[in-house]
């Protein structure tokens, strides 16, 4: 899915000054790359996410798909809706990704709709959802938001309807991080990431990506009134939530 891109090297020269991380033209043309070689168990979550969708989506609902980059989870939510009547609302606030999107979504044909937009998914409506997935955006929006975002969803969603959010996470115990965190950086330099890129890529994710704990995750599901909510899959620092309406 997505396998065409050019080879991320975006961090493979020495940079005077490392520049806080943006979703630009030049992270669109290498993100499927990116993200394949960054994130241990991404495919393995879209995976998941297709077989949610095909178990969750309600007929006549909406699905939504915050944060979409290039689509690859709506490509896979509409590949396994089987229900009729559903609408899927793909939403990121980089035009470079929608633009790219809106041609990888045209590529495979479907009857069901997708609504792509640029824009917050702070500020656009949800409404009448049955499955609404964050596929590692929240932790690119400012923690403040992050309580109301949740709340919002939890309350637009229909009952027996589902959230899944996946996130970096990392850990209170700093032995538990430290290894954890080893085991990412050795799956990236498996995947041939130099340790320039490494630390460069690093300074700029720096208080751009701003992880919280699975504790703090629980508690935000739990506040917002999901009693249903655990991860379903985890791979080193990486991990997904299921929550149920
Ligand atoms: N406030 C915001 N509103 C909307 N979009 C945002 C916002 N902030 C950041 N983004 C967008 O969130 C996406 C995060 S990538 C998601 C991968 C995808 N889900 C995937 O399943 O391939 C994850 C990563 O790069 O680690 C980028 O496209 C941003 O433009
Ligand atoms: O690359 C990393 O270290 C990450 O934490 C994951 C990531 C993947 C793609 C864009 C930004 C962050």
């Amino acid at each position: 899915m997505l396998k065409n891109s050019q080879k991320d090297t975006i961090y493979a020269q020495a940079h005077e000054a490392i520049g806080a991380f943006q979703f630009d033209e030049s992270v669109v043309a290498v993100f499927p790359d990116m993200i394949q070689r960054s994130v241990p168990g991404y495919q393995t979550i879209l995976t998941g996410i297709g077989e949610l969708t095909k178990q969750y989506a309600q007929a006549n609902s909406n699905l939504y798909d915050l944060g979409c980059s290039l689509g690859a989870a709506t490509l896979t939510m509409r590949r396994n809706i089987s229900v009729d009547g559903c609408e899927i609302i793909a939403i990121d606030n980089s035009e470079a990704m929608i633009k790219r999107a809106e041609e990888y979504l045209h590529a495979y044909h479907s009857d069901i709709p997708v609504n792509l937009q640029c824009a917050d998914m702070t500020e656009i409506p949800i409404e009448n959802a049955s499955v609404v997935v964050i596929n590692f955006t929240l932790q690119f929006i400012d923690p403040e938001q992050r309580d109301d975002l949740v709340k919002r969803i939890y309350q637009n969603l229909k009952p027996g309807g589902i959230l899944i959010l996946s996130e970096k996470i990392h850990f209170e115990n700093q032995a538990l991080q430290n290894a954890i965190e080893h085991m990412h950086l050795q799956f990236k330099r498996a995947n041939g990431y130099s340790e320039l890129e490494i630390s460069q890529k690093r300074s700029s994710l720096e208080n751009v990506l701003i992880s919280d704990t699975e504790a703090e995750h629980l508690q935000r599901l739990n506040n917002a009134g999901f009693n249903s909510a655990g991860i379903w899959f985890q791979a080193y620092n990486f991990a997904s939530f299921l929550a149920i309406k």
